[in-house]
């Protein structure tokens, strides 16, 4: 299995704040890989470096084999494209527009659209299941209808790496699994995606592998049913939870149940 996202003891700080400590694991060819961990372990500043919003201090990250730090930013959106929590949008871009952005890293300055630009953006639409919403603007629709249409603008751009954001954070039950269940299905078809999640039911339903994360060091990577342990849990996410493997299901129940006391971790 190919790494398409290599991210190798990678160090970071915001100016003196110290947020992500050596940080080492790779993604390959049709993996989906959670990234779990409490609030401010270092999940969204891990994406920004791999969108290289933000420049390492120490390490790399390699995309498709090459550092990203030797990729300009359109030579990066080729390979990854970005879903973040919630898209707002001041203009009021059709969908169709919002989607064909996704085929800016592709075109020159002032280049209009050509055949296979239109052809991507067709696919995207209809693997998200969007052509309906085509002509109407980003404002008009549902959480969850605006959530495929960010992720068909993702498609769209034709990248390889599928960076998400909780990406399901604003999402009720059905349109979360809808949304995951579309990750899976293109990232079958020779992509990867990295995931940050605060859901662990839904990581663990959805993920390949998991990667946790706990004050921006890894603190435990592996198999849904290796990381996302009462253990683990009670030692990183300061709760006491029921974890349960359902063997029927192929998949983990978690049960969150008491906080606990900072003393207790
Ligand atoms: N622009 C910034 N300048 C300084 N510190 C920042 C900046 N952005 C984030 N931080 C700090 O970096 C740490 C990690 O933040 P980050 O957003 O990466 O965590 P996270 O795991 O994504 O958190 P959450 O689960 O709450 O979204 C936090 O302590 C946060 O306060």
């Amino acid at each position: 299995m190919s790494a398409l996202l290599e991210v190798r003891d990678l160090t970071f700080a915001y100016q003196d704040r110290a947020v992500l400590s050596r940080v080492t694991f790779s993604i390959g060819t049709g993996e989906v890989v959670g990234l779990v961990g409490p609030n401010g372990s270092g999940k969204s500043t891990l994406l920004r470096l791999a969108l290289g919003l933000l420049a390492a201090d120490q390490g790399e990250l390699r995309v498709v084999g090459t550092p990203i730090a030797a990729l300009s930013r359109k030579a990066l959106a080729r390979h990854a494209a970005f879903v973040p929590q919630d898209t707002v949008m001041e203009i009021a871009f059709t969908v169709r527009d919002v989607v064909a952005m996704g085929r800016h890293p592709h075109l020159g300055r002032f280049q209009p659209e050509t055949p296979a630009d239109e052809a991507a953006v067709r696919w995207a639409l209809e693997a998200t299941s969007t052509q309906a919403l085509a002509e109407r603007t980003l404002q008009e629709l549902s959480g969850g209808e605006r959530q495929r249409v960010i992720l068909a603008r993702a498609l769209a751009q034709q990248a390889t790496i599928l960076l998400l954001d909780e990406p399901t954070a604003n999402l009720d039950v059905a349109h979360q699994l809808e949304m995951l269940m579309l990750v899976r299905a293109v990232v079958r078809e020779g992509r990867c995606a990295l995931i940050a999640i605060h859901d662990l039911a839904l990581a663990a339903r959805f993920c390949d592998r998991i990667v946790m994360l706990s004050e921006g060091a890894v603190v435990a990577l592996g198999t849904p049913r290796e990381v996302i342990t009462e253990a683990h849990l009670a030692r990183y996410f300061r709760i006491q939870a029921k974890v349960r493997w359902e063997p029927e299901l192929g998949g983990l129940l978690v049960l969150p149940r008491a906080p606990l006391p900072e003393r207790d971790c």
